[in-house]
């Protein structure tokens, strides 16, 4: 529509100068200074638009996340009572949009004007041109009025291109943004290797001389970190606070690049595996437990592969069947964006049930209870011991009571494996990290 458009008035355009330049010839000579001013104006203000638009867009962005987060936060910017300061906060930013948003309109205007001038000086030009030819008598008055009806059609087609062209720059910025997108490397999910369809059937974990950064260029978060997780077992992981415990995990699912090493999985070289066969095989329960907006059904099973009794089955386990039932609508009842209308605790349940119905051999707990009261983590504890008895459960633990009884606990110091044996050995030496964790628990808290 728009090409169509353009198309047309370039054509106008065009055919506006040929009518004048035949009804008088030196209209040409006289049109060639205003065209090379128009062109300098129109490279001026493209270039200056563009850079102010790209600043009103970049200080638009953050009037959103402003809102959209103190909307998610209301009840905690209440119970501070520090509405003033956010109130500033975003007035602040918005005052700042508009700083940059006045700034392209005044450009704007800077534009409108010198083209009413230019537009007028070529009114003026095929004016004089023809009148002064209409006087010598070379001229009918009729072609005057044409002349400079045209010119004033000149004028309008002008403002409309260079316009046009300034808002095809201006939108080009959302081109650039995204081809800066589409550049960033994206993580190497193919695998040149398919395992077993029942890999993995025994959940034996094996890390030899792990070493993995952020990214190149980073510094090392581990340094050769080397265990065998045997099948079945329940691990804990301690260690202070940048130990690198969570590092560890993110290890198993690839997610940190690990730069020497190798970690195998029932014997298969996870860094051969495909990302997706990979991360669909192992099941981690996260610190802030994630629901989907959506239903229960649809947050436990989202690829429709459980039927109703596993499904319920899977809320017995978790101690929610209780909970579930008496809602409503049961298995469809709404799960509100980040499951807002469950507690803390029952979402941490409901990824429990999630990772149950993914029979997944492998279960990472990441500080999973670290936000719940010591009764849900005894629930989450006993769950663990009793319906994933037969799965390996790795878990970092915030409080020491919760892997007091794994049957291996690894300690962790700067990124290097410090500790590895059973939990009442490690007590009994009075030197080792994980005792004097266990004598700092009263505050609940391992590393922290
Ligand atoms: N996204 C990141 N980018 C770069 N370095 C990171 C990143 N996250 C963590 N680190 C670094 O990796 C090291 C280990 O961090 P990690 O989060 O694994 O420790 P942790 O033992 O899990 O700590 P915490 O108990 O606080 O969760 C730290 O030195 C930290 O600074």
């Amino acid at each position: 529509m728009s090409l169509n458009f353009f198309l047309r008035v370039s054509v106008a355009c065009l055919a506006a100068v040929i009518v004048n330049t035949v009804v008088a010839w030196y209209f040409i000579i006289a049109i060639i200074p205003i065209f090379i001013l128009y062109l300098y104006i129109m490279r001026f203000f493209v270039a200056t638009s563009r850079e102010l638009q790209r600043l009103e867009s970049i200080s638009r962005s953050p009037v959103f996340a402003h809102f959209s987060e103190s909307l998610g936060g209301l009840t905690t910017i209440r119970a501070f009572n520090v509405q003033e300061t956010f109130a500033k906060n975003i007035l602040a930013k918005i005052e700042k949009n508009n700083v940059a948003y006045l700034y392209l309109q005044t450009s704007n205007r800077w534009l409108g004007t010198r083209l009413d001038f230019i537009g007028s000086l070529i009114v003026l030009i095929a004016g004089v041109v023809s009148l002064g030819s209409a006087y010598a008598g070379e001229l009918a008055p009729s072609l005057v009025g044409l002349s400079i009806t045209y010119a004033l059609s000149i004028s309008n087609s002008l403002n409309w291109v260079i316009r046009q062209a300034a808002d095809v720059e201006m939108q080009m910025n959302a081109i650039e943004r995204t081809s800066h997108y589409t550049s960033i490397d994206s993580e190497p999910y193919e695998g040149n290797k398919e395992p077993s369809e029942s890999w993995p059937d025994k959940g034996l974990i094996t890390l030899d001389n792990v070493h993995a950064r952020y990214a190149k260029g980073l510094d090392p978060v581990l340094h050769g970190v080397t265990v065998t997780l045997e099948p079945t077992q329940k691990i804990g992981i301690c260690g202070r606070t940048g130990s690198g415990k969570s590092s560890l995990t993110l290890c198993l699912f690839r997610v940190i690049d690990m730069f020497k090493g190798k970690i195998s999985i029932d014997g298969e070289d996870i860094s051969k595996l495909s990302l997706t066969t990979l991360r669909k095989h192992l099941s981690i329960i996260p610190q802030d437990p994630v629901l989907f907006n959506g239903s229960i059904r649809f947050n436990l099973d989202p690829f429709v592969e459980q039927d109703d009794d596993d499904l319920w089955r899977s809320l017995e386990i978790s101690q929610l069947k209780e909970v579930v039932s008496e809602l409503e609508f049961g298995l469809d009842s709404p799960v509100t964006e980040g499951g807002e209308n469950f507690s803390v605790g029952q979402r941490q349940l409901f990824c429990l049930a999630r990772a149950f119905l993914r029979k997944s051999k492998i279960l990472i707990m990441d500080e999973a209870t670290a936000s719940i009261d010591i009764e849900t983590d005894d629930i989450v504890q006993s769950i663990v011991r009793t319906a994933f008895k037969d799965r390996t459960v790795i878990t970092i633990a915030h409080r020491v009571s919760t892997i007091l009884d794994s049957d291996k606990i690894i300690t962790l110091d700067n990124g290097r494996m410090v500790e590895f044996d059973d939990p009442e050995s490690l007590l009994e030496q009075e030197d080792s990290i994980f005792a004097s964790l266990d004598n700092r628990s009263n505050s609940y808290q391992i590393g922290k």
